[in-house]
């Protein structure tokens, strides 16, 4: 961080199950199951159901959570929104769509006074780097879905990303901040492979 003049330390890192890990707190590791002790919760675990648990507890207990987790944010930002305010702490999700851009701060900061017309932009970088691997190097699907896994672009299942509901969900992010529309999935029409 040295741009930013911020010196992030990861004092503990928490692990519910401390037996899983016992050989990284053994090599010291700074694995806690106090959950008393975090301040700030960086959830990118991708697990829909218990993610939403985990960030709603978390928030209710006082903590600021960032999480990458679009999934969860496309379907609950309101209602996770509200229990952040409820509780004065920050849910910030940069990382849920197009991180490396980044967007998400964007739309909601410097473009606030302005009137956003459209969107454009390619949301999902597995598909994208498919048919790249596809067209430029003559690949095949399966070689560049296996490549783009290998690299990490793809989800732990990767049916989201090739079935168009990967980009569906940032999608419904990216509405909610410029457009201050709240959409459903099933409002959009999805198409994939
Ligand atoms: N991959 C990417 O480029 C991007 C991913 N994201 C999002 O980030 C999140 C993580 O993605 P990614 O890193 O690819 O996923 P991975 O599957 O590679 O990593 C997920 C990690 O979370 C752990 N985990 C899963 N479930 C639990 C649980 N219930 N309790 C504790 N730990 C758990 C897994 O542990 P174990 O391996 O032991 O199961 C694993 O270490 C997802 O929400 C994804 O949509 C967002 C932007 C980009
Ligand atoms: N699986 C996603 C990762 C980032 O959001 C993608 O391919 O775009």
């Amino acid at each position: 961080m040295k741009r930013t003049d911020i010196n992030i330390e990861i004092i503990k890192i928490l692990a519910s199950d401390q037996t899983a890990h016992l050989a990284a707190i053994e090599k010291g590791l700074p694995i806690t199951n106090q959950f008393e002790t975090i301040d700030i919760v960086v959830e990118v675990m991708g697990s829909p159901e218990v993610a939403k648990t985990y960030i709603s507890q978390a928030l209710k207990s006082g903590k600021n959570v960032v999480t990458a987790n679009k999934d969860i944010i496309a379907a609950y930002e309101s209602e996770l929104g509200k229990i952040a305010e409820v509780n004065g702490k920050d849910l910030f999700f940069e990382a849920s769509v197009a991180g490396g851009v980044p967007i998400t701060r964007v739309l909601s900061d410097s473009f606030v006074g302005d009137r956003i017309q459209e969107i454009n932009g390619i949301l999902n970088g597995t598909t994208n780097f498919i048919m790249s691997q596809m067209y430029d190097d003559h690949q095949s699907y399966q070689d560049g879905l296996r490549l783009s896994q290998e690299l990490g672009f793809a989800e732990a299942d990767p049916s989201a990303d090739v079935e168009g509901l990967d980009p569906a969900r940032k999608l419904i992010i990216l509405m909610k901040l410029a457009f201050g529309y709240t959409a459903k999935l099933s409002n959009l029409t999805v198409e994939g492979k």
